[in-house]
């Protein structure tokens, strides 16, 4: 197995469907053995990059549709060396998949650079993490239960 084709043998499994546009694009894969994310490929066409202009967002296509267990979600995240080197970051980060969500998987994109940036096709411009999610029961009650805290917070235990 290739380094750029990690397969987990354990984790739970995915479908992922590629949708038209996203035809001859690989599919996201774990870049090393412990990479806890993968990266997600623009899916925009070879003749029409996205260009983001400084303090502009877009939108940007993976051409894929993605079948969550129940359970589990997808938090869209940014690449650090995007942001590094041009200021290209996820606006919503982490941007949250929905088990239940069966449209295509988008990236928010900003660009905080002061350059404009080129998506390319193919390009890895975000990383997706599956992550365990509870969801819970809501039970109204007129006092909140007694702690040490209390509501001590924002800096309350001290300044360095
Ligand atoms: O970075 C992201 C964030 C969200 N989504 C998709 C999957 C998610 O399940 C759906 C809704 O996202 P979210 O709940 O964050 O947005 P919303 O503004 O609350 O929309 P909705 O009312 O559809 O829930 O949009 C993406 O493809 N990429
Ligand atoms: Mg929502």
């Amino acid at each position: 197995m290739s380094a750029s084709s990690q397969q987990s043998v354990i984790g739970p499994l995915i479908g992922f469907v590629r949708l038209p546009h996203g035809e001859g694009l690989p599919l996201p894969a774990y870049e090393s053995a412990g990479a806890a994310g993968m990266d997600l490929r623009a899916a925009v066409p070879e003749d029409r990059p996205l260009l983001i202009l400084p303090g502009r967002r877009v939108l940007v296509p993976t051409g894929l549709v993605m079948e969550i267990p129940e359970g589990l979600e997808g938090q869209v995240r940014p690449r650090s060396g995007l942001a590094l080197k041009h200021g290209i970051t996820c606006l919503n980060t982490p941007g949250t998949v929905d088990s239940d969500y069966r449209g295509e998987v988008k990236v928010l994109l900003v660009n905080l650079g002061d350059e404009d940036f080129t998506v390319e096709r193919g390009m890895r411009v975000a990383q997706i993490i599956f992550a365990p999610v509870v969801q819970i029961r809501v039970e109204e009650r007129s006092l909140a239960n007694g702690t040490a805290r209390g509501a001590g917070g924002f800096g309350s235990t001290g300044t360095a």
